[in-house]
């Protein structure tokens, strides 16, 4: 496909998921299954073009003056992708495959590419029902908060411990311009190409030896400085599919126990094949076996940490799926609070005196940050917040420097402040 049809294939795949509300992966999905003439590069640079007009739909709407996926696209092309309007002219050429040729008011807009008047939200690009929430968390730097929150991420991983170090995967990636993380002492960061796409690190063969796994310098940074130590029981609460579980195991250097659990059984099935990868030989994966049932009993009042990587709107990873951005609504964050509540009030029981908590979103919503701990604390007894000096003393660097991030309870993290996403960590500790 031409570059100029691979636009066109995105304008066509935004139509459908703004008209019918899917989500972008399973437009691009059906977009794909019914065009084979479409090869793997092609399919992903569609998703690219798709996902980075998703990124700026607010503000493209407002410059362009309209919310059509063809405006959607023009106003990217033009303010993300940097492109002239001459090359855009180019690709919008009408023949062939091509998107039809520009219109009049369409130059107009794409020369000038006002912002003049538009309200905060639209220049930040952020859901106006949020607004509130997010000029909450970030007071007079929100606009520009969320104008990183829509940018393109990184690609970072986490060197394993257990069976690589940093050092070694920066010789291995060379070719790939590898940086070392800034904050992280086991992070690597790639960044996008000008198609937004990174190397394919999970054909390397030091992915299928365990010596790396792809997670965001924030996230790696948030389950360091939850503190768990060799030697200790942890529990990660709300595993998943495991990738702090495996951080975690190499920050324990595998000794002590680490046990993973999840809500919900089939998020954990992947971890199984991760964890004999990585080489964690002291993780335990713990099954619910229904509704109500704690898979944990056993190990009541006895842990020495209890993550919780609590389920979250997901709002401080917006640059990884912006299509969530738009999607997210009203009654699911009230539904995620919710949720942080009874997971906050399971580790309680699991978390020994003297223990701690750490309390983890990738959210930058008060809501379901500050205020979760805040409820948390008011409701339970016997808890009280660990000061943030307390929780950046690590033996693994100097992170006094993120203080600077300080909420009312732990500390946030963004694109914007720590080039991260948007990860929010608050440690609670059980008696003294
Ligand atoms: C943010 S995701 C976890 C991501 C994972 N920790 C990782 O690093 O890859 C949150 C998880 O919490 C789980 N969850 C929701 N409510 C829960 C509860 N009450 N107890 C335990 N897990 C819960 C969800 O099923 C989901 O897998």
């Amino acid at each position: 496909m031409t570059p100029a049809a691979r636009i066109s294939a995105a304008i066509e795949v935004l139509e459908d998921l703004i008209s019918r509300r899917r989500p972008a992966a399973d437009a691009l999905k059906d977009w794909g299954l019914s065009r084979r003439f479409a090869g793997s590069k092609d399919r992903a640079a569609i998703a690219s073009l798709v996902y980075d007009a998703l990124r700026r739909k607010a503000s493209s709407a407002y410059v362009m003056g309209s919310e059509a996926p063809r405006a959607l696209v023009l106003g990217m092309l033009a303010r993300l992708r940097g492109l002239g309007l001459e090359e855009i002219a180019s690709l919008f050429s009408g023949e062939g495959h091509a998107p039809a040729p520009l219109e009049g008011e369409e130059v107009d807009r794409l020369v000038a590419l006002s912002l003049t008047g538009a309200p905060d939200w639209v220049r930040a690009d952020v859901p106006d029902w949020l607004w509130p929430a997010f000029a909450a968390a970030f007071g007079a730097e929100a606009v520009a908060e969320g104008e990183a929150l829509s940018g393109r991420a990184p690609i970072d991983i986490r060197a394993n411990r257990l069976k690589a170090t940093r050092a070694a995967l920066m010789v291995d990636f060379a070719h790939a311009a590898p940086e070392a993380g800034a904050w992280s002492p086991d992070a690597l960061r790639f960044q996008p190409g000008h198609d937004g796409r990174g190397p394919s690190l999970q054909s390397e063969p030091a992915f299928f030896s365990g010596g790396f796994e792809i997670q965001d310098e924030g996230s790696q940074l948030v389950t360091l400085l939850a503190g768990a130590k060799p030697g200790q029981t942890v529990v990660d609460l709300c595993a998943g599919a495991g990738g702090k579980t495996l951080a975690l195991a190499a920050l324990m250097a595998n000794q002590g126990r680490l046990f993973a659990t999840d809500l919900d059984a089939r998020r954990l099935g992947p971890l199984h094949e991760r964890l004999a990868r990585s080489g964690a030989a002291n993780v335990e994966i713990r099954i619910p076996r229904s509704r109500g049932h704690e898979p944990l009993a056993d190990i009541e009042a006895q842990a020495d940490l209890v993550l919780v990587d609590a389920p979250c709107t997901g709002s401080g990873t917006w640059r990884r799926n912006p299509d969530a951005k738009w999607r997210v609504r009203p009654g699911a964050l009230a539904e995620r609070v919710k949720d942080q509540a009874e997971v906050l009030a399971r580790a309680a029981r699991l978390v020994k005196l003297g223990g701690r908590i750490a309390y983890i979103t990738c959210s930058v919503l008060p809501d379901e940050n500050d205020a979760a701990i805040s409820a948390f604390l008011a409701r339970q007894t016997g808890f009280a917040a660990v000061p943030l000096a307390e929780v950046l003393a690590s033996e693994e660097g100097d992170f006094s420097l993120l203080a600077r991030f300080a909420t009312v309870h732990g500390v946030q993290f963004s694109p914007r402040r720590t080039g991260t996403d948007g990860f929010y960590l608050a440690c609670v500790q059980r008696g003294a």
